[in-house]
């Protein structure tokens, strides 16, 4: 089935992703891979201050018995996490903006070969944190989040600390991930991207068609390579040249999502 690309001139009113009938194909062929903050989820004040909507989790309840178990949470947020924010729903996830990832909600997370932050490094931006008592440090393990949504005053200073350790560093490799009022550091070895390629070569995703949705600049990586997997892509709350089209907000695409049960599809 093929897609129209949805222009912003198109985009007049909201809900510009087509019914799903007329976009997907058959849930059993699909694989459903969904973004958290910002795309299933509003976003809140703090990380810990995300609220899971009862209806979402019937939602995704009932997509994952339908695409018999292909239908995965991609995130920047550690599994750990995610499980604590879905609890007590456990679902697959690629976590760590790459760096872990599970195929069922029964299973164990995998190391996807990330490799960590160096400790030395990651003790120096932590210390970033320090500018100002209302930014917020998230240790995530393989990153570490600098979120400053309640100091936005701090994001310049933020960004310069972080430019200067890496230009004391120069050989260290390091990616800077601007996200949402958080600036993100972690090891260049890995991204969404590499994160859900590795999920697509195994069952129950391998061999179906990835419907991925996203909101941010890490999910970029993950659009890019949507082509090549034979997947579409969406967008939330913005624009992107490598999507299909794209909900205004999280809200569009929880409603969207339950559209996809309806007996039509
Ligand atoms: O890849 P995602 O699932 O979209 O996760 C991206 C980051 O989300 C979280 O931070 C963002 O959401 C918070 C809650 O709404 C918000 O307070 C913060 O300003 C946002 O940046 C999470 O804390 C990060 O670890 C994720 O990488």
């Amino acid at each position: 089935m093929t897609t129209k690309l949805v222009r912003p001139s198109d985009q007049a009113t909201s809900n510009q992703v087509p019914v799903p009938g007329a976009l997907v194909p058959h849930l059993d062929q699909c694989a459903l891979l969904l973004d958290i903050d910002g795309t299933l989820l509003d976003l809140a004040p703090t990380p810990r201050e995300v609220w899971v909507p009862p209806e979402l989790e019937q939602t995704l309840t009932n997509l994952l018995v339908r695409t018999s178990g292909a239908l995965a949470l991609v995130s920047g947020r550690s599994i750990n996490d995610i499980d604590l924010i879905f609890a007590p729903m456990r679902l697959p996830a690629v976590g760590g903006h790459g760096a872990e990832m599970r195929l069922s909600g029964e299973g164990e997370a995998i190391a996807t070969h990330a490799p960590p932050l160096d400790s030395e490094l990651k003790s120096r931006l932590a210390a970033i944190a320090r500018i100002s008592p209302g930014i917020l440090l998230e240790d995530k393990g393989y990153s570490l989040a600098l979120h400053y949504r309640l100091a936005p005053h701090t994001e310049k200073a933020i960004y310069e600390a972080v430019a200067a350790i890496r230009a004391e560093n120069p050989e260290a490799p390091l990616e800077v991930l601007p996200g949402k009022s958080v600036c993100e550091i972690k090891h260049s070895g890995f991204t969404k991207a590499t994160g859900v390629l590795e999920l697509m070569t195994r069952a129950p995703f391998k061999g179906r068609r990835p419907i991925f949705i996203g909101d941010d600049v890490t999910d970029e990586t993950v659009f890019a390579i949507m082509p090549e997997l034979r997947g579409l892509a969406f967008s939330v709350g913005r624009y992107s040249e490598l999507t299909s089209g794209h909900f205004d907000e999280p809200r569009d695409v929880r409603n969207w999502l339950a559209r996809l049960l309806e007996p039509a599809n």
